[in-house]
């Protein structure tokens, strides 16, 4: 047996996993019989019909949903790597080249000072600097961008070696100075470094707020030649050329310490209006294809411009799996979860995100590999061009995963040709972003790709180490947060609605179950169906003295509290066993819940109106920047609400309706006591009720900035009397 790099084993909780399923797949059939048998003999009057219906559809819907959920729980493992092992098996001179691919789009979304605290936690890595590339892709083509990371070049000749020389954790310059935590280090150091990267912040900062380059900060002529370029007659976020600038040679210049450096490239690729502009999957292959004429290395990290190195260590996690090739043959890609900083102390608006980036990833683990998130992501080059056994041939041989690059990244012909490869109509007739590369098509390129990726035969693995490799920023107020997924599920349903649906092409390729996994978030959007019914129809019903459940000494009502205590409980364990808490479970359930009420049915409404082929917005960025106001709010645990949103009414609406039918079944109580058939309709209002919490504090109670907005209020409630007043018209 050889020098051990990594180990997995399966998850105790298993076992129980497997016959809890098979216990629950049982209930659910005879719910199914239940709703049967009353839509037959007790469903004479059309809205008793109407109402079955709805209630059978829905259930229909959460037991395909829990079904795809089961197949998270059927193998999960837990993996585990020894990366004190990896220099007895590889030399560090045969540790492999990586090119570190970081996006951003919008420099006032996005503020520059943040993407180059990403950049030098990433350039800070401990790996030999020689190879390492890192590439920053602007798609706001700003002069702003390439500002913060001219100065960036400049500060990381300082910023490394201390990185290197002190051992230091947080390599995130402003994550370093914020803690206190600096332990023997030499203050006064520490204190003259933070004192530059002060004044870089303050240069950065003040250029962002003027919105150009004060040219008092231009000392030499070739940066000014190179600011001349955004200062053309014409030039736009969505029409420029290619700007490419080397800022950083590894091969020529070195750091205060005369150590060698990574290589820094600044790259926004050309836009036309005349050409598709692909959002990040079109900045991610011009990148592919630009590094590849300029280091081609064979590993290929990519990163949203948020999302910091935290642990210098991570690039030798990731070798411990690729120099193993027995771990996982045709491995193409390591998965690192999504995590972040400043998530407030119960999370608030689910900003974890913790089944989808850890426990579902986990779930597919022990499949064939996670899938891919985006940020995070160490891809293997070879996988951008074909499955394992057939490799698809790029158009010109410097593109070949194979290819070694021998000129230096400066040199004139390797610059004209990353221009070439950089243009718009470079993709013009070829397979990229249709076999090869980064997928188009969908606004969640992320999803697509490693899915792809996966039905081509590449596995993947999952690296969720205790400390976190990675950490982004948040959405910190209401509406960022469901609009946010109100775009993943749009970008979803491209996906699940197209020739490559994971039910039939992703079963087909990569067998049923992982069929189901890709399916789960694939198909978020229909969940909107059962929630929107469970949210009004019972609690309409109760308002007109309606009931529509089994009664409480009925047998079949057991089946229903089972039904829902399995649900929940097995969620809630699901939480508790990576780590969470029960308050943070519960404030997920709540976001299911109002995303369930906003982004899912309004991204399946806007996903129908993109497919008529009416206009929709493209890839919404999400804002990076935080007001100070807010963030108070939002360390409170106070949900903010702000400007008015059509994304909110649907769950104010059922909030009150959930308030006047928990009132009025109370009322009814007092009269004529008929709890047993009343009880099943008040829990659900109850339940609704306890959810809306917040809800109510920010229509009435509150008087911060976040508070709910009138117009909110006063559409909602319009919309909570039609609905009540309606029911009693039809009733
Ligand atoms: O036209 C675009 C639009 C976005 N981006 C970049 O894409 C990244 C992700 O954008 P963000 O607004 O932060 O979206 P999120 O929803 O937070 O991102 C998640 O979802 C995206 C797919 O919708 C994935 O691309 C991301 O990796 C994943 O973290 C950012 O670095 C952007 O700068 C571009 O480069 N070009
Ligand atoms: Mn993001």
């Amino acid at each position: 047996m050889g020098t051990l790099l990594n180990t997995y084993q399966q998850m105790p909780c298993t076992t129980f996993n497997r016959m809890f399923a098979i216990i629950y797949s049982f209930a659910i059939l005879a719910l199914i019989y239940h709703h049967f048998l009353t839509l037959i003999h007790h469903s004479t009057a059309f809205i008793s019909v109407v109402t079955a219906t709805s209630l059978l559809i829905s259930d229909l819907i959460l037991a395909f949903m829990w079904a795809t959920t089961t197949s998270f729980r059927l193998r999960p493992i837990l993996r585990q790597v020894y990366p004190e092992n990896l220099e007895k098996v590889l030399r560090k001179q045969d540790f492999p080249a990586i090119d570190i691919f970081i996006c951003t789009a919008d420099p006032y979304k996005e503020p520059p000072i943040n993407v180059v605290n990403t950049a030098l936690s990433l350039m800070a890595y401990d790996y030999p600097p020689e190879k390492m590339s890192v590439y920053v892709s602007d798609d706001g083509g700003s002069e702003l961008t390439l500002f913060a990371f001219m100065e960036a070049a400049k500060f990381a000749e300082i910023w490394l070696p201390f990185c290197r020389d002190s051992n230091i954790m947080d390599r995130r310059p402003e994550a370093y100075f914020n803690s206190n935590n600096h332990g023997k280090l030499d203050e006064h150091e520490i204190e003259e470094i933070k004192s530059i990267y002060e004044s870089m912040k303050k240069r950065i900062k003040s250029v962002v707020e003027r919105g150009e380059i004060c040219l008092d900060y231009i000392t030499d002529e070739q940066q000014r030649q190179i600011i001349n370029k955004y200062r053309t007659p014409g030039f736009g976020r969505v029409n420029h050329p290619t700007i490419i600038q080397v800022l950083k040679e590894s091969a020529k210049e070195v750091d205060n310490k005369g150590q060698l450096m990574p290589n820094l490239v600044y790259v926004s690729r050309e836009k036309n209006k005349n050409f598709p502009h692909r959002f990040k999957a079109g900045a991610l292959n011009s990148l592919l294809r630009v590094s590849a004429v300029m280091t081609n290395a064979p590993i290929v990290l990519t990163q949203d411009c948020d999302m910091y190195s935290n642990d210098p260590q991570t690039l030798k996690r990731v070798l411990c799996y690729i120099s193993d090739p027995l771990t996982r043959p045709r491995l193409g890609y390591v998965q690192f979860p999504q995590r972040y900083h400043g998530v407030n102390k119960d999370d608030t608006y689910g900003g974890e995100v913790l089944r989808l980036f850890v426990v579902n990833a986990v779930g597919m683990d022990g499949l064939q590999g996670p899938n891919n998130f985006g940020s995070g992501c160490f891809f293997l080059r070879r996988a951008f061009f074909g499955g394992p056994t057939s490799m698809l041939q790029p158009e010109i041989q410097e593109l070949r995963p194979d290819h070694v690059v021998k000129k230096p990244i400066t040199a004139p012909p390797v610059i004209e040709l990353a221009h070439h490869v950089a243009g718009c109509n470079y993709e013009n007739d070829t397979k990229w972003g249709f076999q090869m590369g980064f997928m188009y098509g969908s606004l969640v390129e992320d999803y697509f790709t490693g899915y792809r990726l996966q039905c081509e035969g590449w596995k993947s693995i999952f690296c969720h180490p205790r400390r976190p490799a990675f950490l982004g920023d948040v959405p910190i107020c209401l509406n960022d947060a469901v609009s946010q997924t109100k775009r993943w599920v749009i970008g979803l349903l491209e996906v699940n609605f197209s020739k490559y649906s994971p039910m039939v092409f992703g079963a087909q390729c990569m067998g049923f179950v992982m069929g189901l996994c890709y399916a789960h978030s694939g198909l978020w959007a229909i969940l909107s169906i059962p929630i929107i019914i469970y949210s009004f129809l019972p609690q309409i019903a109760l308002l007109n003295g309606v009931y529509i459940f089994p009664e409480v000494t009925d047998p079949w009502f057991l089946l229903y509290v089972f039904l829902f205590l399995g649900a929940y409980g097995q969620d809630c364990y699901d939480f508790i066993l990576f780590d969470s808490t029960y308050k943070r479970w519960w404030n997920d359930q709540r976001m299911w819940l109002i995303k369930g009420l906003s982004s899912y049915p309004f991204g399946l409404v806007e996903y129908i109106i993109k497919q008529l082929g009416i206009a929709t917005q493209g890839f919404n960025v999400t804002s990076k920047v935080q007001d100070d106001e807010q963030t108070k709010r939002y360390d409170q645990g106070l949900m903010e609400f702000g400007s008015h949103s059509p994304l909110f009414v649907p769950f104010t609406t059922a909030s009150i309706v959930n308030l006047f039918a928990l009132i009025f079944g109370m009322i009814r109580l007092l009269n004529d006591s008929s709890l047993e058939k009343l009880s099943a309709q008040m829990f659900i209002a109850g339940f609704g009720v306890l959810n809306s919490w917040p809800v109510y504090e920010a229509m009435i109670l509150r008087s911060d900035e976040g508070k709910m907005p009138v117009k909110t209020i006063f559409i909602s409630i319009c919309f909570a009397l039609v609905l009540c007043g309606g029911a009693f018209i039809v009733l």
